[in-house]
């Protein structure tokens, strides 16, 4: 048996985009233990997306492969079924939890679908999985459009929760919010992977956010990672020039677009873009 959730080893992914074509991912590969959580970092159109749409089925690799609790995923297999059992190993929570709930659904008849479309028993779960994520027993008749963001992305994870993954990605789950909410999704999501040993793949541009729920993170670059190691690491004492870059990009005291720009500029020249 593996010692890790997730391994990820060799993904690679091309778009065509017209004539040519666009490397989203080259030669990508990491390991999750259990409870443990990855953050995938790096600006707009960097590969993050692809990565965590590959681990859910959402795209398929050209190349490479995942191994979940030691299980390789069947990458090429295309199905109701196939995305079923996929489903049941990697859940995902996207920036949008009203996108991706059902608006004629209340709370509780979404987690008993979710239950029941994965053979997981026992609709007595429900009220335990609305406590789980900090939902009253009330919520449970409310439909998406009744709760606020935070409370939905509550349900969105409840969703996952009652589906009983081993993996949890989520890509720019706390983008849409406000601090204060974001600090209770996080402390939320820091209790599940203590608590159930499921694995996260946290992909933010945020780089506060993910110092607060990742060990350890990947930056991307172009499709490539420059750097990983323990987040506290990369984020405090950055060895890539990219790393520090999107390091001192961030928002803040004094920030000057244009600087940033500059210096941007001035590393492309550098790596030969
Ligand atoms: N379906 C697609 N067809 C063509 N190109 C694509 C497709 N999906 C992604 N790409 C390209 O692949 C690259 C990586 O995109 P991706 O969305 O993974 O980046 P990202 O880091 O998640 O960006 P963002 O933070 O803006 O979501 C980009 O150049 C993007 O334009």
């Amino acid at each position: 048996m593996s010692e890790y959730v997730l391994e990820v080893d060799g993904l690679q992914k091309a778009f065509r985009v017209g004539a040519g074509e666009v490397v989203a991912c080259n030669n990508v590969s990491f390991t999750i233990p259990p409870g443990g959580s990855m953050g995938l970092v790096g600006e707009s159109g960097s590969g993050k997306s692809t990565i965590a749409r590959m681990l859910v089925g959402l795209e398929t690799p050209d190349a490479g492969t995942i191994h979940v609790r030691g299980r390789q995923l069947g990458l090429q297999e295309r199905g109701r079924a196939a995305r079923l059992r996929r489903a049941k190993e990697i859940q995902m929570v996207f920036q949008d939890p009203y996108g991706s709930l059902d608006r004629r659904l209340t709370v509780a008849q979404c987690l008993d679908q979710a239950m029941r479309l994965h053979g997981v028993s026992g609709s007595a779960r429900v009220a335990a999985l609305l406590d789980q994520v900090g939902l009253l027993a009330k919520h449970g008749d409310s439909k998406p459009h009744q709760l606020s963001g935070g409370q939905r992305q509550r349900v969105a994870i409840a969703r996952c929760l009652a589906i009983e993954p081993s993996v949890m990605v989520l890509d720019e789950a706390v983008s849409a919010l406000d601090v204060s909410v974001q600090a209770q999704i996080l402390a939320l999501l820091n209790e599940i992977r203590a608590s159930s040993g499921i694995a996260l793949l946290f992909v933010s541009h945020d780089l506060a956010v993910v110092s607060e729920v990742t060990d350890d993170v990947l930056v991307m670059y172009r499709g490539s990672i420059l750097e990983q190691g323990p987040t506290g690491r990369v984020l405090n004492a950055p060895e890539s020039s990219y790393t520090k870059l999107l390091i001192s990009s961030m928002p803040g005291p004094g920030w000057d677009p244009a600087d940033v720009l500059e210096r941007r500029a001035a590393f492309e020249a550098k790596v030969g873009v």
